[in-house]
């Protein structure tokens, strides 16, 4: 498996989220019991555990789109729960969400998919500006003949790609990736994997990358934790969140190479 070199671009001085003690729970359901968590600039942070263990739950308290039960969430300076809604509203539109089923629209082209977040949030930009700024996001996912295309007419390692391009279109500080991988060929998969690297130089995001696919940790990971029990019980880089005999981690790392 590609092993991530380092990056010399994280700023282990900046934090872009700090978070401490997180709860949440669903009625009593604990899902989250107490997470602390750190993105630094510049970083991809791999965010890995099983089925129903609460990642998506942590990366909708980051953008806001649900409120913790206890704790600190700092993003961008900003303390979340304290914002008001038109300043979590400012807030989200730093934050690139790249949904798991990439979320186009199949009515619209792919330039008009790209345009609509630029329709909503950035009026005031001319159709020059527009049109320049969909060519670069085209170009840097490696999509620039798809512009007149249909979501329908596309791969789904490509339209994976679109959904990225559409994300990056507001040019956000953070990215958070839901499985990027889900439902791709390796092939595919290995191709996704080094965007999400791409972007990360080109456009100086900070990402969490949710993912079950342990090729895509090991080859996007900067540092990798692992979600297990409501807590971050392991936390490094991809080889030292295996190196334990804790069964649950090896469980993990094992099923993933069941045929
Ligand atoms: N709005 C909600 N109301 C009630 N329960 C919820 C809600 N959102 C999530 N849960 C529960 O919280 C737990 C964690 O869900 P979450 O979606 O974060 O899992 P996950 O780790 O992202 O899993 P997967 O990898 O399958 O997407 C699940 O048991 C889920 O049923």
């Amino acid at each position: 498996m590609e092993q991530k070199e380092i990056n010399p671009r994280i700023d282990r001085n900046e934090k872009v989220i700090s978070i401490r003690g997180l709860k949440k729970a669903f009625d009593d359901f604990e899902v989250l019991k107490g997470v602390d968590l750190d993105l630094f600039k510049g970083e991809n942070l791999v965010v890995l555990g099983r089925s129903g263990t609460g990642k998506s739950v942590l990366i909708k308290i980051i953008s806001g789109l649900l409120q913790a039960d206890e704790g600190y969430v700092n993003v961008l300076g900003r303390e979340v729960g304290k914002l008001t809604p038109k300043q979590l509203d400012e807030l989200r539109l730093k934050i690139g969400f790249s949904f798991q089923n990439s979320a186009l629209y199949d009515s619209m082209t792919v330039k008009e998919n790209l345009e609509f977040p630029l329709e909503r949030h950035a009026k005031q930009m001319t159709q020059k500006e527009r049109d320049k700024i969909i060519d670069v996001v085209l170009e840097a996912v490696g999509l620039s003949q798809a512009l007149n295309q249909m979501p329908s007419e596309l791969s789904g390692g490509q339209r994976k790609r679109i959904g990225i391009a559409r994300t990056l279109i507001l040019r956000p500080d953070i990215m958070l990736y839901d499985e990027p991988t889900a439902g791709l060929d390796p092939i595919t998969s290995i191709e996704i994997n080094k965007l999400i690297n791409d972007v990360q130089r080109r456009f100086n995001t900070s990402s969490i990358i949710i993912t079950h696919d342990l090729t895509c940790a090991r080859a996007v990971g900067d540092r990798v934790v692992m979600l297990l029990d409501g807590q971050f019980q392991r936390q490094g880089s991809f080889d030292e969140v295996f190196a334990t005999d804790d069964e649950r981690v090896q469980a993990f790392y094992n099923y993933n190479f069941i045929d």
